[in-house]
């Protein structure tokens, strides 16, 4: 594992705006998994952690061939019908195989899943078929290897199952467990830290006055790098002051893979994330051609990189989706991802002005897309509203009822 440099997020000189495509490449080419791999993690723990190296089937998927449905097995195809054919005294279940070889001219009863005994290929249906007198009775045709699945129809032994940087979910850990996967290397978690900014700010449960708000970013942040599987260290919250602001984030870079801060990264005179940043480490500040979240700040402090997000709730949620999530991604040996978005009619109008990519809260009703009534990125109601966002590229500029728009829903983000 090798740190990242402390340059990587500076950019080339005279950039003033950048576009939203070119910060996100930036990222994707300047970053690289930064933790380490645990060997063997067992199946049991291994939901929503990242693969560290390829997966190969130990053995095949099924097994042998065995039957899709309750009924006969039989030598196929059957052509010419009615047909009848000697049962044979026995049957195949799952769990109890029939071991011996099935005669010419006779069928055997199996049930859904059992091995097709030798002798057979093909299985009819037990509503298709008729017993009478120890006998099968058929009056319709059958496609040899019919009902039949065949040994290594899914995976075949030594089949590359899954690929390194795989997040894996429940289906894939059910492909694992299918073929007897017991224990997967992954990346060790990524340490995500999550601080929040600002004189004004009071955390959740302490008093207030009304001059005060209550910290509505950490929890959000933390909640989505929880959810994003990540393993959260809370830095807690500290005011606008210089030696706070540091000693935050030094207990930061000494904790965690990546910090997260919301607020202080405008050019403003208490924004002491920026200053801080630029006294004690390598710091660039993004202005992004998007809205919300213009300043994004990037740094690396003692070997540590920082995002340091807009202290607006809803800016601070658009930048650490559509920058955040894909870079922690990286950071954390996984697949740099453009979230997948989906072309829809628009139920609303815009007038939009072009230069800038604008990310709206919006969700989908009857295949339109609506958007949050006010575009305030103070109000967090519509982050609570919203089902995924609008993104509006640089070019766009009337919008109208019917104009296909990009949806992302936040589940395209990992959520
Ligand atoms: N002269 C300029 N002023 C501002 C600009 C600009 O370009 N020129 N950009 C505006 C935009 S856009 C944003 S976004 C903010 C970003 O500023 P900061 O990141 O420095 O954030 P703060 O000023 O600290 O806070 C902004 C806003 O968010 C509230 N906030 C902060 N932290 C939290 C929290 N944890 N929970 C809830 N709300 C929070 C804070 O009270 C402010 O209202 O700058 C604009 N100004
Ligand atoms: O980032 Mo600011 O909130 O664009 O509005």
């Amino acid at each position: 594992m090798k740190p990242l440099r402390n340059d990587c997020f500076a950019l080339p000189p005279g950039v003033n705006w950048t576009p939203v495509d070119e910060a996100l490449e930036r990222l994707r080419s300047r970053l690289h998994p930064v933790v380490g791999v645990e060997r063997a993690v067992p199946l049991s723990q291994v939901n929503g952690r990242i693969l560290a190296s390829d997966v190969y089937a130990p053995r095949a998927h099924p097994p042998s061939n065995n039957s899709a449905v309750d009924g006969y097995a039989l030598a196929g195809p059957i052509t010419e019908v009615p047909c009848t054919l000697a049962l044979v005294d026995g049957r195949s279940a799952a769990g109890g195989p029939y071991t011996g070889q099935v005669p010419e001219g006779h069928a055997i009863r199996i049930l859904t899943g059992a091995v097709i005994p030798a002798g057979t290929d093909t299985v009819v249906l037990e509503e298709d078929c008729e017993i009478k007198d120890g006998q099968l009775h058929l009056n319709g045709t059958l496609k040899a290897g019919a009902n039949a699945r065949k040994a290594g129809e899914d995976i075949n032994k030594d089949e590359r199952i899954l690929t390194a940087a795989t997040r894996l979910t429940p289906t894939q850990i059910s492909v694992l467990a299918s073929v007897g996967v017991e224990s997967v290397d992954a990346w060790q978690r990524l340490r995500v830290g999550v601080l929040s900014t600002g004189d004004e700010v009071k955390p959740v449960g302490s008093a207030v006055t009304d001059w005060q708000i209550y910290d509505a970013n950490r929890p959000m942040l933390s909640a989505l790098v929880t959810q994003l599987g990540y393993e959260l260290v809370d830095l807690g919250h500290v005011l606008d002051r210089a030696e706070d602001v540091r000693e935050a984030l030094q207990r930061g870079a000494e904790q965690c893979d990546l910090i997260l801060t919301s607020g202080g990264v405008s050019a403003g005179d208490e924004d002491h994330v920026s200053k801080t940043l630029k006294a004690h480490g390598e710091i660039s500040n993004w202005r992004i051609a998007i809205k919300p979240g213009r300043p994004l700040a990037l740094a690396m402090f003692q070997g540590t990189p920082v995002v340091g997000l807009p202290g607006n709730p809803v800016a601070a949620w658009v930048c650490a989706l559509r920058f955040g999530a894909p870079a922690m991604a990286l950071l954390a040996g996984g697949e740099w991802f453009e979230p997948q978005g989906y072309a829809l009619p628009a139920n609303f109008s815009k007038n939009k002005k072009p230069g800038r990519s604008e990310m709206l809260r919006a969700r989908v009703r009857n295949g339109q897309v609506e958007v949050f009534g006010s575009e305030g990125s103070g109000r967090v109601t519509g982050l609570a509203w919203s089902e995924g966002m609008v993104e509006l590229d640089e070019s766009a500029q009337l919008i109208e009822p019917g104009t296909p728009v990009r949806f992302i829903p936040y589940a395209s983000f990992g959520l």
